[in-house]
């Protein structure tokens, strides 16, 4: 078959298919190196290539035929065979390859080392002091040893400043001594901590003579390093079965009183001496520094996810014919349903738009690292915010999109052998996990606020929120370049967000005016403060992809890109101006409305809906029953991380 611009045609293909590639307008490798970077597309070709060299890489069988220990066994197995070709594979500098390795290789649905890199690493390149990375840093990247990070517990997540464990200065031994005081203070959820970590960095409230500092982070050994079995003063486990994401060992951890060095205490930023001195950081929310890590680089892995499932149903929609338009001829492929194109293409043109703004937002996140080293805590309010929406928002659309796709795909879109399933279950966690959506987009509310209260002063925001100066001026978000074609749409989309933002701001103020707390005042404003935060970050990806798009220089690969530009920003622009939702009396009456449907806990089968609301000590006991808590000890981590890790350290004395 002669060359093609579209570089997926291949002979023996499914000739509905292969009528498909051969109607493309654009070489789908230059579109590739548009969508990927062209060094991490070339580099994501050559690695998939190295893949298929290795079959020791390659599934044992389809993952959805496994049982839970086997998806972990499965996971372990391929880490421990990637540890010993991975330098052959990959610049392990470069984040974004490992990624790709990662993903191609192990899959999405976790793996022992997820929150080592994830996490555990950024943690500590973030919060150690040099000689504390010269201890552990160094040893976590040759993997020696493998860490998560375990901040959030059993009662509480999202709320940081309610976090139980504690972290108590002993003067006398130089230790801190850590303890869960409680059943809800026992850490849960923090990835591979159930069964394959031996480290992990634990956030818990310092406290020095009887006073409480607030959340730190200390490293902490839970399991042995040769033996791996538990640490002594540590009760440690899977937490269960999830809705997908399986092959990690989500677990608990309960703390009895143990007692850690001083200098387990990351000390790059808050510091506590020997006498027992505490030194607070520059900024109190460095500490925070793991988690703007990974909202920076969740973007561009939620657009990938959405793009994995439009990828299905869009060839699946080319082959799969059901159904007549002229009833006189065949019947046709579902894709030339209008229903069809119009629940597929929108989100296609988002996994453009998402994969754009991830590329900019993990941009800003290196020129904020860089300029944190300076000494320069200036850009970590903007990072913040702009992160808190992206994840926010990119999370929930991406999930939407994700099951359009499935549906999209009819019966068979419901088995597994689509596998729409598992995407769309670790998709919709990241709506969940690095802060919850709706709290994440408050973090952006009091910035848009606050900018908003600085152009009441008569002042001139700069940035992202430029455009809140700019009511009725012909002004664009992020300078877009004036092109008629879009500039419009840009500008409906910036006096939608700013009409929203400053409704929310007069309603806030209308609130405290009225002699309400500034906190009550808050909460009747959330909804529509997160509407605004919304749109705003909607109009930063819609002002991101059409500033992407003028620099593309392939006419051909620009000409389709602003055909789906064009699409987004009517798409969005119809979309958003549906916002008009009130709910307000239900409030008192919301259990019994939902108690009237007498369902059974039997029939729930869910431990947080149980009619009686023990909730906590029903999980711990649930958690409890996981097959993976059987032996402390997984066969598994014996036979593949142990010896990978002792296989390190040996690496290391040479
Ligand atoms: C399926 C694939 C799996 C892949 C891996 C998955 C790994 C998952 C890991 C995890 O989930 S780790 C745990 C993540 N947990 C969270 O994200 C918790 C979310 N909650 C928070 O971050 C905080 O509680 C909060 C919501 C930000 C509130 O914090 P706090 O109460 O301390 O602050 P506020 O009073 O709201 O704000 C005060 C002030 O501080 C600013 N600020 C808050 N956070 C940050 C930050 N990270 N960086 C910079 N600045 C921050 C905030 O904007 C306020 O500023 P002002 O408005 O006062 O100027
Ligand atoms: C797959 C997965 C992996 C995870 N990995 C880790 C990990 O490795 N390490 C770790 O430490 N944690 C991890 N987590 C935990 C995760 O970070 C928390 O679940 C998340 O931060 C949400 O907190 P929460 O569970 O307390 O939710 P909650 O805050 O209890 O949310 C329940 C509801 O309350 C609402 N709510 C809460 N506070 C407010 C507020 N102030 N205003 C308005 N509404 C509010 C929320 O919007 C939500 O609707 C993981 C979770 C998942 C699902």
């Amino acid at each position: 078959m002669s060359a093609h611009l579209n570089a997926a045609l291949r002979e023996g293909d499914n000739p509905e298919l292969t009528e498909e590639r051969r109607k493309a307008t654009f070489d789908t490798r230059k579109l590739a190196d548009e969508f990927f970077g062209s060094h991490l597309a070339r580099r994501r070709r050559e690695i998939a290539k190295a893949i298929d060299a290795i079959p020791e890489l390659h599934d044992t069988k389809p993952l959805p035929f496994m049982t839970r220990e086997e998806k972990v066994e499965e996971a372990a197995r391929k880490v421990f065979t990637l540890s010993k070709h991975i330098t052959d594979i990959v610049d392990l500098s470069n984040n974004r390859e490992t990624q790709s390795l990662n993903e191609m290789v192990i899959g999405i649905e976790g793996m022992p080392i997820s929150l080592h890199f994830a996490m555990f690493i950024p943690a500590l390149q973030g919060q150690a002091d040099d000689e504390q990375k010269r201890e552990w840093l160094d040893r976590a990247i040759r993997m020696e040893i493998i860490g998560t990070y375990a901040q959030t517990e059993l009662g509480h997540g999202t709320n940081l400043r309610m976090l139980e464990t504690t972290a108590t200065y002993d003067k006398q031994n130089k230790e801190f001594i850590l303890n869960s005081p409680t059943l809800t203070s026992l850490k849960w959820w923090p990835g591979n901590m159930g069964k394959s970590c031996n480290y992990a960095i634990v956030v818990a409230n310092l406290i020095i003579d009887d006073k409480l500092l607030g959340p730190h982070s200390f490293m902490v050994q839970l399991r042995d390093e040769n033996s791996h079995e538990t640490m002594p003063n540590i009760q440690i486990g899977d937490i269960g079965p999830k809705m997908a994401y399986n092959s990690s060992d989500n677990g608990f951890l309960k703390l009895s009183n143990l007692r850690i060095p001083r200098r387990n205490m990351l000390m790059k930023h808050a510091k506590v001496q020997e006498d027992g001195t505490y030194k607070k950081p520059p900024h109190e929310k460095l500490a925070y520094s793991a988690m703007v890590h990974v909202r920076s680089h969740m973007i561009t892995q939620h657009a990938m996810l959405l793009a994995y499932a439009l990828s299905i149903s869009t060839r699946y929609s080319c082959i799969r014919r059901q159904g007549y338009i002229d009833p006189k001829k065949d019947e046709v492929k579902v894709i030339e349903y209008q229903t069809q194109q119009h629940r597929l293409f929108p989100h296609i043109a988002r996994a453009y738009a998402f994969a754009f703004a991830g590329t900019e937002s993990i941009r800003k996140f290196e020129i904020m690292k860089r300029s944190l080293e300076a000494g320069n805590i200036e850009l970590i309010a903007d990072l913040h915010a702009l992160t808190s929406g992206l994840k926010a928002v990119v999370t929930y659309l991406a999930g939407q999109g994700i099951e359009q796709a499935r549906q999209a795909c009819g019966g068979h879109g419901y088995s597994m052998a689509s596998y729409m399933g598992e995407i769309y279950g670790v998709g919709i966690a990241g709506c969940t996990y690095e802060g919850e959506n709706l709290v994440m987009m408050q973090q952006l509310g009091r910035y848009l606020i606050k900018a908003v209260k600085s152009v009441k002063e008569g002042k001139k925001p700069t940035g992202y929120v430029a455009y809140l100066a700019h009511a009725g001026q012909r002004h664009s978000l992020i300078d877009c370049r004036p092109n008629e074609g879009y500039a419009e749409h840009i500008r409906a989309f910036e006096h939608i967000a700013r009409r929203q933002t400053f409704r929310a701001a007069e309603r806030l103020q209308k609130y405290e005016n009225s002699g309400l707390s500034t906190e009550q005042a808050w909460n009747n404003c959330t909804v529509e403060l997160n509407r605004a935060s919304r749109l705003h970050t909607r109009l930063f990806i819609a002002c991101n992809f059409y500033e992407r798009v003028l620099d593309v220089e392939d006419m051909a690969v620009r000409e389709v890109l602003e055909d789906l530009l064009h699409l987004h920003l009517n798409y969005e622009l119809i979309d958003i101006a549906s916002y008009a939702l009130e709910a307000k009396k239900i409030r008192p009456n919301a259990v019994s409305l939902v108690d009237s449907w007498e369902i059974t806990d039997r029939e729930h089968r869910s431990v947080l809906g149980r009619r009686d609301g023990h909730v906590y000590e029903n999980l711990f006991k649930w958690a409890k029953s996981s097959d993976l808590n059987q032996n402390d000890v997984l066969p598994s981590h014996k036979k593949h991380l142990l010896p990978m890790m002792l296989n390190a350290r040996k690496q290391s004395k040479l």
